[in-house]
C-alpha cells in the first residue's frame, strides 16, 4: 500500500474568505496547503467593481501571515447593474479570473444577485468575447422548486439557456450536488466546468437530518441523497478533466450555525486535503487525486499547475483542532466522521 504521496500543490477552485477577523482567522488554514484560491465575492457589502475587488486583493494580502505564500484569484459579484467596460478593464489588467453569479436569494449573502437574467446579456456578452469564465452558484429560488431540486431546475430553466444564447461563453457550475450536474458537464464542451467541494463527497441528506440535525452540515446547495453522492464521487475520483476541487470552505461562527435559523456552510479548509486522501484511497483513486487537487482546475483556467509540492503521509489517525477561533467566536472544522489517516507534511 502507498505510504506516501507527492502531488503538485493544490489550488482551490472556490473559497470563502470573508473579511476582518475572520479573514486572519481562516486565511493560514487554506494558505498551509493550497497555493491559489478562486475567492468568493459575497461579503457584505459585496465585491461588485474592480475598485472593490482590489481593495480586498489588498485585505487579503495585508492578512496573510510572515512567511506564507498565496495567490488570491478575484472576483465580481455580478449584479443587474454591473458594467460589462469595467468587467473587461478589470480583466485586461489580470485583477480578476471569474465573475460569480448568484441568483438573488439563492445563499449566504445573494440579495445583490440576479433576478431578471436579461439584464446581464450585456455583460455575458462581454465575458463569452473575452474568455472570462462565470462562476454559478445554480440553484433557482422559486419558491414553488423544492430545495432538492434546485440545482436540477436551474441546469434546466437557466444554465441551459444562458449556454444556448451566449455561445463560447466558459461556465463554471460551482460546487455540484447531483448526478443530474454531473451528467450536464460530461455530456458539455470543454467550455463547461464544475467544482466539487470536499463535503459534498463526504456527506448525503442522511448524514444532515438522521438521529438529529447536524447544522455544520448544512450548506447550499444541501446535500442530496446518497446516490448523488455516489456520483459525485465518481467524477472527482474519475481523472476526467472538467471536475476540480473548489472546497466551498465557508466559514460561519458556531453562534450562528447553531441556530434557530442556521446559516448555510461547511469550513473545510483545515483538513480537506486529509479528507479528500481517504476518499481516493476508499476508491482506489489515489492516484488521481492530484488531477483532481492539483491538475484540472488550472488546465480549465489555462493557468500553469504549481511547481511546488506537497507531500501526505499515511499513518495513524491525523489528529485537527475541532474548532478555530474565528474571530468573534469559534468555527467549527467539517468532521468526516471516520478517521483521517492522511497527513500533509510540513
Ligand atoms: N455554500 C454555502 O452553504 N455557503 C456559502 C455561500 C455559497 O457558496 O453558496 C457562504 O458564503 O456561506
Ligand atoms: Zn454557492
Ligand atoms: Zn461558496
Amino acid at each position: 500500500m502507498t505510504q506516501s504521496l507527492t502531488l503538485r500543490r493544490p489550488d482551490d477552485w472556490h473559497l470563502h474568505l470573508r473579511d476582518g477577523a475572520m479573514l486572519k482567522a481562516v486565511l493560514p488554514e487554506s494558505a498551509r496547503h493550497f497555493a491559489r484560491a478562486i475567492i468568493m465575492p459575497n461579503l457584505v457589502p459585496p465585491v461588485v467593481t474592480s475598485a472593490d475587488a482590489a481593495a480586498y486583493r489588498d485585505r487579503i494580502m495585508a492578512a496573510l501571515p510572515e512567511g506564507m505564500a498565496f495567490r488570491p484569484l478575484m472576483t465580481l459579484y455580478l449584479t443587474e447593474e454591473t458594467d460589462p467596460a469595467d468587467v473587461r478593464a478589470a480583466h485586461a489588467s489580470g485583477l480578476i479570473t471569474a465573475v460569480k453569479l448568484y441568483p438573488a436569494g439563492a445563499t449566504t449573502n445573494s440579495a445583490s444577485g440576479v433576478r431578471d437574467f436579461e439584464k446581464i446579456r450585456g455583460v455575458l456578452d462581454c465575458m463569452a468575447e473575452i474568455g472570462l469564465p462565470l462562476c454559478t452558484h445554480g440553484e433557482v429560488t422559486a419558491p414553488e422548486v423544492d430545495i432538492f431540486d434546485r440545482e436540477a431546475v436551474f441546469i434546466d430553466k437557466v444554465l441551459d439557456p444562458i449556454r444556448r444564447a451566449h455561445p463560447g461563453l466558459r461556465v463554471v457550475m460551482e460546487h455540484i450536488t447531483t448526478s443530474d450536474a454531473v451528467d450536464y458537464v460530461t455530456d458539455a464542451d470543454e467550455n463547461l466546468g464544475a467544482t466539487i467541494t470536499t463535503h459534498h463527497l463526504v456527506i448525503n441528506r442522511n448524514h444532515l437530518l438522521v438521529g438529529g440535525i447536524r447544522p455544520h452540515y448544512y450548506c447550499l446547495p444541501v446535500a442530496k441523497r446518497a446516490t448523488h453522492q455516489r456520483a459525485l464521487v465518481k467524477a472527482a475520483t474519475s481523472g476526467a478533466a472538467r471536475f476540480f476541487l473548489g472546497t466551498d470552505s465557508a466559514p460561519h461562527v458556531d453562534a450562528l450555525k447553531e441556530h434557530a435559523c442556521g446559516c448555510a456552510g461547511c469550513f473545510t479548509a483545515t483538513n480537506t486535503m486529509s479528507v479528500l486522501a481517504e476518499v481516493f484511497e476508499r476508491e482506489n483513486a489515489l492516484d488521481r487525486l492530484e488531477a483532481f487537487t492539483s491538475l484540472n482546475g488550472p488546465a480549465y483556467y489555462f493557468l500553469a499547475p504549481n511547481e511546488e509540492t506537497i507531500t501526505l503521509t499515511r499513518g495513524d489517525p491525523v489528529t485537527y483542532p475541532a474548532k478555530i477561533e474565528g474571530g468573534d467566536g469559534p468555527v467549527t472544522v467539517f468532521d468526516p466522521g471516520f478517521p483521517l489517516h492522511w497527513r500533509v507534511d510540513a
